[in-house]
C-alpha cells in the first residue's frame, strides 16, 4: 500500500468565534483528484489555505508523504511540494509566459544577467509537456485566453516540482473549448502522479474529473465518497441539506488505497 501525498487529520481552524473548519479528515493520493464541495462559507477555502500555508491550523495535523508537517507559511507548503493555484492565478499581466514561469526565481547567467535563453528553453519544455498546442509564450499573458492563463499558472507549480496541487474553480470563467483544455490538463497531471484538490461548484467538473469528493457544510465534512458511487442528486443533498449518503460506504483514506 502506498502512502497518501496529503493527510489532513482532525483539522480545526477558527476565526474568533467562527469554526471555519471543524474536525475535518481528508486524504489525497498520488494521481488522484479529490473535489472539495460546499456552499459559500462551508470552509473549503479555509481548509485548503491551511494546507497551502496561508493559515496555521489550531488543532489536528497535516501529514505530507506520511510525515507530520509544520506548515506555517506558503514557502513551507511549497518546500513540501504543495502549491495552490488561486482563482486570480496571480500572474503578472504585462509579462510573457516565460517571465511568469520564472517570476521571482529567474535564471541568471554566470555574469549575473538574466539568462533568457535558458529560461525560454526550460519554459518551452514545461509548456510542451502540459499542452503541446501552447505556443504564444512570448506575448504578455494579458493577451492570452483564460485557459492558456491556467496553463501558465499550473506550469509554474509543476516546474517547481509540486506533487499536490490545490485548484480553485479552474473552469469558472471559461467557455466549453477552454474547459475541455483544462480538463485535459488535469488528466495529464493525474497521469504524471500529481494529486489535485479541486475546489469547485461545478457538477460537470466534479463528475468529469474527480475520483473522490468531499462535501463540507458549516466547517464540517458531511461525507467523503468515491465520485462513481454517488449521484448528482445525492451530492446536491449533501451540499444543500447536509444529508449524508448511507446507501454506499464512505471512501476515507484506507478504502481509497485499496
Ligand atoms: N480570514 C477570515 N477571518 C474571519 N472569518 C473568516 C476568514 N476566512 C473565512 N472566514 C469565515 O470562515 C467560514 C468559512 O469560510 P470559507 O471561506 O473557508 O468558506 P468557503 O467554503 O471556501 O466559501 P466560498 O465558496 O465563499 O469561498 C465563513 O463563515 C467565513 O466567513
Amino acid at each position: 500500500m502506498s502512502t497518501p501525498l496529503v493527510e489532513l487529520r482532525s483539522v480545526r481552524k477558527s476565526f474568533g468565534g467562527i469554526r471555519a473548519v471543524d474536525d475535518v479528515n481528508l486524504s489525497l493520493w498520488p494521481g488522484e483528484v479529490v473535489a472539495v464541495l460546499g456552499h459559500n462559507g462551508a470552509g473549503k477555502s479555509t481548509l485548503m489555505k491551511a494546507l497551502a500555508g496561508a493559515y496555521a491550523i489550531d488543532e489536528g495535523e497535516i501529514r505530507i508523504n506520511g510525515e507530520r508537517a509544520t506548515i506555517a507559511r506558503p514557502s513551507d507548503a511549497q518546500a513540501l511540494g504543495v502549491e495552490a493555484i488561486h482563482q486570480t492565478l496571480a500572474l503578472a499581466d504585462n509579462l510573457d509566459s516565460v517571465a511568469n514561469l520564472f517570476l521571482g526565481r529567474e535564471l541568471k547567467t554566470r555574469w549575473g544577467t538574466l539568462d533568457d535563453f535558458a529560461m525560454e528553453k526550460a519554459a518551452r519544455e514545461v509548456f510542451r509537456q502540459l499542452n503541446p498546442n501552447f505556443r504564444n509564450i512570448r506575448v504578455p499573458v494579458r493577451a492570452l485566453s483564460g485557459g492558456q492563463r491556467q496553463v501558465v499558472a499550473i506550469s509554474r507549480a509543476i516546474h517547481y516540482r509540486a506533487r499536490a496541487l490545490i485548484m480553485d474553480e479552474p473552469c469558472a470563467a471559461l467557455g466549453p473549448e477552454e474547459t475541455r483544455m483544462v480538463h485535459e490538463l488535469v488528466r495529464r497531471l493525474k497521469a504524471a502522479g500529481v494529486g489535485i484538490f479541486l475546489i469547485t461548484h461545478d457538477m460537470p467538473d466534479v463528475f468529469g474529473l474527480s475520483d473522490r469528493l468531499c462535501v463540507m457544510k458549516n466547517g464540517r465534512a458531511v461525507g467523503t465518497y468515491r465520485t462513481a458511487d454517488v449521484t448528482e442528486d445525492e451530492v446536491l443533498g449533501m451540499i444543500i441539506a447536509g444529508r449524508k449518503v448511507t446507501r454506499v460506504p464512505e471512501a476515507l483514506a484506507a478504502e481509497a488505497a485499496a
